[in-house]
């Protein structure tokens, strides 16, 4: 009788329905299991992190933390989790992200660190004349070929390569989405300095990162962010100030902000 009636009341409601079902076009599922296998352990180790200013993945997985990318891919496995942990945000908030700016103007752009081209997707269904090329690392441009951008996936192409060693090839635009937060000053600016040779000129760079508050008070949803990247990274997040530095320090002019009130911020410069 009882177990009848508890048959009864449980059910999912249509939010839950929309973001917990796995099926679902807008499913946060991805995204939940990977904080909740991976990113939850390493949290584990935050006492240690702040101590020792460093990555945890030697204490939670035993495995080094010196190539950031070696740590979170270690297996094929973890590779293929991260990656649907990455593409999920973008089915929620890659629309805001791509129109938070006119971009038509840029006919080629280069998503750098661009993945499963969930951003990729939203660019070229906005913009009609753009060609996006996702450059990324070998194994994650293999799998991302075969498990997320199909072949009628038009005007989106991918380069495998490593943008800090790699030559990279010119273009109108390039795209560093959750890219600069990864990295230490010193990396980010050789990147940006690396992209600003290759931009063309009237061309620009479009940062997409969580902004922390000038004075660092806030929001929330950053400063965890923060802390994240210094356990799982050898970034953090940072603010508009500090992102517009890097961006003026490599060359770089014309900074535009722009909060999108959704999870990820937009900040654009020109050559
Ligand atoms: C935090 S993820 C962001 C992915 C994607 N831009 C997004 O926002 O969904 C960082 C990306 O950078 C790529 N990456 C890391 N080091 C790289 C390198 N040296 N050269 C090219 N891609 C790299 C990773 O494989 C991963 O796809």
């Amino acid at each position: 009788m009882w177990i009848f009636s508890l048959q009864g009341h449980y059910s999912n409601t249509d939010v839950s329905t929309l973001y917990l079902v796995k099926s679902s076009p807008k499913t946060l599922y991805h995204m939940i299991t990977y904080y909740s296998q991976t990113t939850y352990k390493l949290w584990h180790f935050l006492p240690e992190a702040i101590r020792e200013g460093k990555s945890q993945y030697e204490r939670g997985f035993g495995i080094s933390s010196k190539e950031v990318f070696e740590a979170i891919y270690r297996s094929e496995e973890e590779m293929l989790k991260f990656l649907y942990h990455m593409d999920t945000i973008w089915t929620i908030c890659g629309k805001d992200i791509i129109q938070a700016f006119d971009l038509s103007v840029f006919c080629s752009v280069y998503d750098l660190g661009g993945c499963t081209g969930g951003l990729a997707k939203h660019f070229v269904s906005t913009y009609n004349e753009t060609t996006v090329t996702i450059m990324d690392l070998p194994s994650v441009v293999q799998t991302a070929k075969k498990k997320f951008v199909t072949d009628e996936e038009q005007r989106i192409h991918f380069l495998e390569g490593d943008f800090f060693n790699d030559p990279i090839p010119e273009a109108d635009l390039f795209v560093l989405a959750r890219i600069i937060h990864d990295w230490t000053e010193e990396k980010c600016l050789n990147l940006l300095r690396k992209i600003y040779q290759s931009c063309r000129p009237g061309g620009g760079v479009l940062l997409v990162e969580v902004l922390l508050n000038e004075d660092r008070s806030g929001p929330l949803t950053s400063q965890l962010f923060s802390l994240n990247m210094l356990i799982q990274t050898e970034g953090r997040e940072r603010t508009p100030t500090e992102y517009t530095k890097l961006l003026a320090d490599s060359g770089f002019r014309d900074i535009e902000a722009k909060v999108t009130g959704k999870l990820y911020d937009v900040i654009l410069a020109r050559k």
